[in-house]
């Protein structure tokens, strides 16, 4: 640069600039020819970069779509037999079959080995994750909970139905020195049914309170859902974890889940509900029935439940938990309305009239709807106003999603 930037010279004598302008011209010609060099060496640099990059974007675009291939559930439980190479390894699925499958770039090989557990794509079979060798309950979306917090007295209008819990599970758990003293067994299993919202779970969770006792409860469709080919396992082990926590209660929601009477069909679908139902069965006949350990289950569907869950030595006390009636309504929404500031003018005898056919959960939702209204208003108490447009709004609401769901129906 230092030699073209050179100034003219001061004597301007012909040959003087003749001889200034011969060296400025072969500068010149020198620095084109670097700069021709180092723009060369770009362009091969620029022609690199790009045909990197398009490599990239393929890589990422096959990963990204491996990613969605791997993750999509449901997935098939396996364990890991033999190790072929870096890539291939030999599977044993939970349903039983052994398979040669492919392992995800995205699995750190030394992780596979024999014995490992692991999760396959339904379809391609290939491993998309490596399971923890220590049982973990919440993988399988269990709820593990040391003492609930409700009690008998959040339930509303379920008196007779508490007494009967209290004797069935209660006593048992606290006092089993009176069956031995008498000499009969206690029931085994309790089974709650009737429709939805209506106080099923909170009663099993009030006696777990009562009894201090664990509280674990699986839900029948994610036992047979959730990994394909484990329901079985899930079950003894659902029973091995309330043994060890002892005392507890295991409850079992959505029991027509698994339990629904079986028919002729054999979909792997519906072997994988038999193997469940089977397992839970055996649990439940090889069970002291004088442990620590009660098996409380509810469904809303008990025409459909198989008899052989209901036979003497299983579920054998049934209690019904119905639809709540004006008592209980009442009852339900002085519960829920204990910790609210009611103005004077709500009465709630006349909201527990207008709400007839509601349940416990509707009736919750109604309260603290009549709340936002309130809020809403900027009020510090709830007004009757406020009830009777909750009501009115979860009317609709209520309507809304039953001809959404009557609709969905239609087409499906
Ligand atoms: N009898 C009741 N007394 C007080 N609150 C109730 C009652 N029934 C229902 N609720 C309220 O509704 C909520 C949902 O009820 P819960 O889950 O116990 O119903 P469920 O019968 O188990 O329903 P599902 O069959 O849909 O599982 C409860 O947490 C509680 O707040």
């Amino acid at each position: 640069m230092g030699d073209i930037a050179r100034q003219a010279p001061e004597k301007d004598t012909g040959e003087d600039i003749y001889q200034y302008l011969l060296e400025r011209i072969t500068n010149l010609e020198n620095r084109n020819l670097e700069l021709r060099e180092q723009f060369r060496q770009m362009e091969s640099e620029k022609r690199y970069v790009e045909t990197q990059k398009i490599r990239y974007e393929r890589e990422l675009r096959k990963l990204k779509s491996e990613i969605e291939q791997l993750r999509s559930p449901p997935l098939v439980i396996g364990t890991v037999t033999d190790v072929i190479d870096n890539s291939r390894v030999i599977v044993r699925s939970s349903a039983g079959p052994r398979f040669l499958v492919r392992t995800s770039q995205l699995i750190d090989p030394d992780l596979l080995k024999p014995g490992v557990r692991c999760t396959l794509n339904q379809q391609s079979l290939a491993i998309v994750d490596v399971l923890p060798t220590s049982y973990d309950a919440q993988i399988y979306g269990m709820e593990l909970v040391e003492s609930p917090e409700e009690n008998y007295e959040n339930i509303g209008g379920l008196e007779a139905q508490i007494e009967e819990i209290r004797e069935a599970v209660e006593l048992p758990l606290t006092k089993p020195q009176l069956f031995e003293k008498v000499g009969i067994s206690p029931p085994k299993g309790v089974l709650l049914y009737g429709p939805p919202g209506t106080g099923k779970t909170l009663l099993a969770r009030a006696v777990a309170h009562q009894t201090n006792a664990h509280f674990l409860r699986v839900v029948g469709s994610e036992l047979v859902q959730k990994y394909i080919g484990e329901g079985a396992r899930l079950v003894r082990e659902l029973f091995d974890l309330a043994k060890q926590k002892a005392p507890s209660i295991i409850f079992i929601d959505e029991i027509d889940a698994i339990g629904a009477h079986r028919n002729d069909s054999t979909t792997s679908g519906d072997r994988e509900v038999q193997r469940t139902l089977m397992q839970l069965l055996a649990e439940m006949d090889g069970f002291d029935n004088r442990g620590d350990v009660k098996i409380v289950a509810a469904t809303n569907r008990i025409d459909i439940l198989d008899r052989a869950l209901l036979r003497p030595g299983r579920f054998d006390r049934m209690i019904e938990i119905p639809l709540p009636d004006h008592q209980g309504r009442l009852a339900i929404l002085k519960i829920h309305t204990q910790h609210m500031s009611i103005g004077e003018d709500v009465n709630l005898a006349e909201v527990s009239r207008l709400t007839e056919g509601k349940n416990g959960a509707d009736l919750r939702a109604i309260c603290m709807e009549a709340g936002m209204f309130a809020i809403r208003m900027e009020r510090d108490t709830v007004n009757s106003e406020d009830f009777l447009k909750a009501i009115d709004k979860l009317s609709v609401d209520f309507d809304r999603h039953h001809f959404h769901t009557t609709f969905g129906e239609m087409f499906a």
